[in-house]
């Protein structure tokens, strides 16, 4: 049965889509059948991995709320073996029409139950809020992870996302844990980068990757390509330490 985790941060701009892309990416290369769920109205996972929104039949919207099959939804992206439920800025009204009539939080896990065995991993990459939706995704993983860039605030409304943690750990999945916590966007020429790192340390300890992910323009010029960074430049520094993080997940599941 395949792994979910959900990568959150309430934080707009933190590298939730880049790091679900390239990890997604990343792990397929290592062997792994993947799954990606894309649950931002932006669509950036969706664009990213180049799949035209002009050409999406069904999407994650028809399945919280239109009762269509996650199946019907599942499309290949740009990088062989890595697919996607994809969303659209339709979803952008789902939080609204969800209602409590429809057990609006377990909906995505009630869904992601059919695919469950035809996957190793299924990542959903969440919006920038605590809200339904992010809820719906909390509900339905294992675990979290949680990319923090590097910068200043970085723990600024961690606190908010881990109380949500608790609240659904409490209300709808009593084994959720945080599967780990990803330092992003880090530029070793600055103190504050080096500082980041030790206050992200010292507050989530163990949790923390080893892999750093640094600032690397070639990751952010891979969406507007539509592929992963395994595609867009293999050679990067960008592909190679989410290679690195793949193996970090993947030993961590004990493989
Ligand atoms: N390691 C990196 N190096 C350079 N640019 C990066 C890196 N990670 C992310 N970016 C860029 O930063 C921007 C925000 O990243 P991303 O979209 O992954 O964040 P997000 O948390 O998913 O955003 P949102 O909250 O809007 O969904 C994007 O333009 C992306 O290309």
């Amino acid at each position: 049965m395949g792994t979910v985790i959900a990568l959150a941060n309430q934080k707009g701009g933190v590298g939730k889509t880049t790091t679900s892309i390239n990890l997604g990416a990343s792990l397929v290369e290592l062997g792994q059948k993947v799954l990606l769920i894309d649950t931002d109205a932006q669509g950036n996972a969706t664009s990213g991995l180049g799949v035209q929104k002009s050409t999406i039949e069904r999407e994650i919207y028809d399945v919280l709320i239109n009762d269509v099959s996650i199946k019907e939804t599942i499309i290949p992206t740009s990088h062989k073996g890595l697919d996607i439920v994809p969303a659209t800025i339709q979803l952008s009204g789902a939080e609204i029409e969800l209602t409590p009539m429809m057990a609006r939080e377990t909906r995505l896990r009630d869904a992601i139950d059919d695919v469950k065995d035809d996957y190793d991993y299924i990542l959903i990459d969440c919006p920038p809020s605590l809200g339904l939706l992010t809820i719906n995704a909390f509900t339905a993983c294992d675990s979290i992870l949680i990319p923090v860039q590097s910068e200043y605030y970085a723990l600024e409304g961690l606190s908010q996302l881990l109380n949500t943690i608790k609240l659904v750990q409490k209300h709808f999945n009593k084994q959720l844990r945080i599967e780990g916590v990803l330092l992003t966007m880090y530029d070793a020429r600055t103190n504050l980068g080096a500082q980041v790192n030790e206050e992200v340390r010292k507050y989530f300890k163990d949790a923390v990757y080893k892999t750093i992910i640094p600032r690397n323009v070639r990751l952010s010029e891979a969406p507007s390509h539509g592929l992963s960074i395994v595609d867009y430049d293999a050679r990067s520094k960008g592909a190679q330490v989410y290679l690195a993080l793949a193996k970090e997940v993947l030993a961590a599941h004990g493989k």
